[in-house]
């Protein structure tokens, strides 16, 4: 479970009191949640072993991402920006266990032979028309686009979640082996970039009780 687009104290300890085990600092610049790298290696500091820190990229170059990455003492990549297919390829090859964003609106728009093979897939909605940013928008799509999927990539479900609808997303995704969790930013947020510890933590709160239930004979 995965808390995206943290730029403050209160909500990088909100995300490991409540039980997230990823959170995610956003170094694209064009995101209203962009966070500075000294920054997030302090808050980095907070959460380092209790948490994955992961560092989410848009449409930037290995050489800044590496950079970066050492810099916060990064766990995880995720490159979720519009890169091209060869910029994807050339990525996903630099950091062969990034978790890589794919925009889901049908299942045709599933990976399939031939695209990159990263550590994970973030499987996200497209964008709505006209939209600068690759992620963050707070848009869910229809989870039933997802029933083709018989890869063994593990993949995360992203894209409009909120402390209301996570149970079902985690009960409609439960029936894929290579279901690995959610990720969440637009619905823990008071406005756009603030986030809030307490939808942060009913959020968690949730996603645990879902998942609980259906481990549960
Ligand atoms: O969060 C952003 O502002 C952002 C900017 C550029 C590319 C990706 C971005 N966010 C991607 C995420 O990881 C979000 O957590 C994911 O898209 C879900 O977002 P939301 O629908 O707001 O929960």
């Amino acid at each position: 479970m995965k808390i995206c687009g943290l730029t403050t104290q209160d909500a990088v300890e909100a995300a490991i009191d409540a039980g997230a085990t990823m959170i995610g600092f956003v170094f694209a610049r064009v995101s209203p949640r962009y966070v500075a790298p000294e920054k997030a290696a302090a808050l980095a500091e907070l959460a380092r072993g209790k948490v994955q820190i992961v560092g989410l990229f848009a449409d930037q170059g290995a050489e800044e991402i590496h950079a970066i990455r050492d810099s916060v003492g990064l766990d995880i990549v995720q490159i979720h920006g519009r890169e091209n297919r060869a910029e994807r390829f050339e990525l996903v090859r630099a950091f062969p266990d990034c978790m890589l964003a794919k925009g889901i609106w049908q299942e045709s728009d599933l990976p399939g032979e031939g695209d990159p093979v990263p550590g994970s897939w973030i499987f996200d909605a497209l964008p709505p028309d006209g939209y600068k940013r690759q992620g963050g928008h707070g848009t869910p799509f229809d989870w039933s686009a997802l029933k083709a999927y018989r890869g063994e990539t593990p993949f995360i479900l992203a894209g409009g979640l909120t402390p209301a609808n996570v149970a079902d997303a985690i009960r409609a995704c439960d029936m894929f082996p290579a279901f690995s969790g959610v990720d969440v930013s637009s619905g823990v947020e008071r406005s756009r970039g603030v986030k809030d510890p307490k939808r942060i933590a009913a959020f968690v709160e949730a996603a645990l009780a879902a998942r609980a239930a259906l481990r549960t004979p």
